[in-house]
């Protein structure tokens, strides 16, 4: 499966309506008029409206003639915005949340909240899929975008939400990685601990529907040339799937490594809500914008 299968499949699903919080940005724009012309969502934009309907009549997106796709509602400012999208979203009114030209921690921040935030009683967790030039399947990165250091009860909730989104997109029992710097126990090194804890976890049946194995370099994770040089054996060492990441910063810069360096595509979303989240990059291009809402769509129907 590659992401344009991913998106092909989407496509056949009845349609979802999208909440985008702050959507005047030229990107998520041209997202939603690709995302409305392939019939794969309809929309409700908050922010700005004045500068929302300007970005429509730009010559690139070729005038706001959607409206029966996309409803605008006005907001005074980006925190607005993102609550009153978060509150469609809770209320049921929409489907799936996006984000659009808001902060990431702003944005988080409305969906925690208690009285009318997305928490569901469980961690919440971003999920990454990437095609790689040259890799023969998906690779899933998690979590490159909301737990900033997770301790060990934290990761297991986080290879759940990833082993969920893998099985909604077909995966049927995805084989997990958690990295490190090295593939053996240091005690110095948390994150090598908690890969091995978190392997005995799943042969133990605490940590189900996948094979984790762990600590697992990158190298060894998605090379089998790598991992055996090491004489790393077992079903996920050389052919992971998902790639668990220790803290936000090697999600982060492995994602955008992938994106710059590799030219992959991307598209992820939150898991763990009561709803599927869209938070890709400012940078990230419309086209990973619409793989993003693909996703999210698949993970919901
Ligand atoms: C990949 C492309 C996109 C990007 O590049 S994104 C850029 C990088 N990402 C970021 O900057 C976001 C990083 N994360 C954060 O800033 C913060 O963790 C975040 C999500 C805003 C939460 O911050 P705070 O509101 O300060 O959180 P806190 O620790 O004080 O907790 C407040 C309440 O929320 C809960 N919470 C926090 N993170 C959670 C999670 N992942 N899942 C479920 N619940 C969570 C936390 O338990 C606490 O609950 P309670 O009030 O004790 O009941």
């Amino acid at each position: 499966m590659n992401l344009d299968q991913l998106k092909e499949q989407a496509i056949q699903l009845p349609s979802k309506v999208v909440a985008v919080a702050a959507a005047e940005d030229e990107e998520v724009i041209e997202a939603v008029v690709n995302a409305v012309d392939q019939k794969l969502a309809t929309f409700i934009l908050y922010g700005n409206e004045e500068k929302i309907k300007s970005l429509f009549t730009s010559s690139k997106n070729g005038g706001y003639n959607k409206s029966e796709y996309v409803k605008i509602v006005n907001a005074n400012s980006d925190k607005d915005a993102a609550k009153l999208a978060v509150q469609a979203v809770n209320q049921g009114i929409a489907d799936v949340l996006m984000k659009g030209m808001v902060s990431t921690s702003v944005i988080l921040k409305e969906v925690l909240n208690k009285e009318y935030g997305l928490r569901a009683g469980k961690v919440l967790s971003h999920v990454a899929a990437f095609q790689i030039p040259d890799v023969d399947r998906l690779i899933f990165v998690t979590d490159a975008a909301m737990n900033i250091a997770p301790d060990l009860n934290q990761k297991v909730e986080i290879i759940n939400n990833s082993v969920y989104i893998a099985r909604r997109l077909g995966l049927e029992l995805p084989k997990v990685a958690v990295l490190s710097a090295v593939e053996t126990v240091n005690p110095n090194m948390v994150a090598t601990v908690d890969g091995a804890l978190l392997a005995q976890m799943n042969k133990r049946g605490q940590i189900k529907n996948c094979i984790v194995d762990g600590p697992l370099a990158v190298d060894n994770a998605i090379s089998i040339h790598a991992a055996q040089l090491k004489g790393i054996e077992g079903e996920v060492a050389g052919r992971a799937d998902i790639l668990v990441v220790p803290i936000i910063e090697v999600g982060n810069a492995l994602y955008k490594s992938l994106v710059y360096f590799s030219k992959a595509k991307v598209g992820g979303v939150i898991a763990g809500a009561k709803a599927p989240i869209v938070l890709t990059s400012r940078a990230d291009s419309a086209e990973s914008k619409l793989y993003s809402l693909a996703m999210a769509v698949r993970s919901v129907s």
